[in-house]
Order: C-alpha cells, then structure tokens, then sequence
C-alpha cells in the first residue's frame, strides 16, 4: 500500500568538482494517511527528497517509485499534489481559475475542472474569492488558494514544501490547519518540510534530513 517509496535514491546536481550531493542514498516509503514532517537544516536537501517523491527531479541514483499509482507520468501527476513555498499562482488569472488551472492541464474538461475546483475552494474556506485575481492576495490567501489547487484532483499524495515559510506564525498556524484539514477531508497522505518546530509538531512523523542523509525512525511493513 505504498505510495512512493525511495530506494537508495540519490541526487547529485553538477558534474566532477562542481557536483553537489543533495540528497544521499535515502530509503524510506509513503503510506496512505501518512502525516510527515521533514525537517532539517537550510541546504539539507528537503527540498530535493520532496521533489524526488513528486516526480519532478529523477534520482541520479537508486530508485523512486509509485507502487500503487500509474506508471505513466500524466496519470500520476493527478493523484501526486505540490504545494511550494513562494507564490505560485498566476498573477492575472482569478482564484477561481488558478484552483481549476491544475484539472484543466492534467485533461479535465472546463465544467468538471470548474466543478472540482467549486468543491475544493468551498473544502479550504476560499469560495468567497473565487472571482478575485490572484495578484491581489495576501500571502495567506494565497497560500490556502494553493491547497485548494493542489486538492482540487483529490490527490491521494500531498507535498508541501515550507508551505508556511514565507507566512507571519499566525497565518501560518492556520495555512496548516487548512492544509491537515484539507488532506483529512481528501483521505491524502501529507509530507511537509519545514523548518518550524511547531509544524513539524503537528504532523504523526518526523522525518529528519542530515546533509542529505535522511534519518527515518525506523517502521515495519514500509519496504
Ligand atoms: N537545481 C539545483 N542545481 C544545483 N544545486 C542544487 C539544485 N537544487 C538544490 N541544489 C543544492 O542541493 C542542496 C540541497 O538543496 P535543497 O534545496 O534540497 O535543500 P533544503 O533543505 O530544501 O534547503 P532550504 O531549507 O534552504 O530550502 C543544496 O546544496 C543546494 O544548493
């Protein structure tokens, strides 16, 4: 029942004296209903273990894979969501299409894309502005229409990159009760990174990542 699982998979960006290693031979596996957080210091290659996980950086070593999703990417990328850290919403789209922007891409027709992303900005408390554009924001708005895109394909994988990074600790506090809502209300397993403390708290695991070794506490059943 895994959903991603990480078998001594590196990544190394560069070449010869120039290569940095940010992510050493990690083994550890997603299973649904999974609650992680990895945290670690800047440069510690959370960021690089998530986007392996995602799909979106291929390991230069050792394997990623989806045992239980498709093996073709398209197919994959709707049940594998990111939410990033800084802002990544199209500026003059309204929110409503920014939440729909993600369906529509994978293949979703216009009225089924407008009907999920109805549904998910309802799930995350941003019906209200559905017709407002996205530039005029504020972080935390912003950061709660992102969960709603990143849900609107009910995702059975979350991935969340410092999703509370760039956020005062109050809109944080709440950007993360949206998103542990969301993810309940979906039935998707969560990963965050973060360097907060207190989110990583609020999350069942904790992973830890070393200089790009990562310590996982050790778990049955997961490979
Ligand atoms: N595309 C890239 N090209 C070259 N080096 C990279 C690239 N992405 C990451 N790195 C390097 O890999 C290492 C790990 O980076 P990564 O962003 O994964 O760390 P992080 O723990 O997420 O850091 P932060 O908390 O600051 O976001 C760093 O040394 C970084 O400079």
């Amino acid at each position: 029942m895994t959903l991603v699982r990480c078998v001594d998979a590196s990544r190394t960006f560069g070449q010869g004296d120039q290569a940095v290693v940010a992510v050493h031979g990690c083994t550890c596996g997603v299973e649904p209903g999974a609650r992680i957080a990895i945290t670690g210091s800047s440069g510690s290659g959370k960021s690089t273990l998530l986007h392996l996980m995602a799909g979106l950086e291929a390991p230069t070593g050792g394997v990623v894979e989806w045992p239980e999703l498709s093996d073709r990417a398209v197919e994959r990328s709707r049940d594998i969501a990111v939410v990033f850290q800084g802002p990544s919403l199209l500026p003059a789209l309204t929110v409503e299409e920014n939440v729909a922007l993600a369906a529509v891409l994978t293949g979703t027709g216009e009225s089924e894309a407008d009907r999920r992303a109805a549904a998910a900005m309802e799930t995350v408390g941003v019906a209200a502005l559905a017709g407002q554009l996205a530039d005029t924001l504020s972080g935390g708005q912003a950061q709660r229409v992102a969960i709603a895109r990143a849900i609107t394909l009910r995702p059975r994988l979350v991935l969340a990159d410092e999703p509370t990074g760039q956020l005062d600790a109050e809109t944080g506090e709440h950007v993360l009760e949206v998103l542990l809502a969301a993810v309940h209300e979906t039935g998707a397993a969560l990963v965050v990174t973060t360097h907060d403390p207190v989110v990583a708290g609020r999350l069942g695991e904790h992973w830890r990542m070393d200089d790009g070794r990562l310590v996982v506490p050790a778990r049955e059943g997961v490979l």
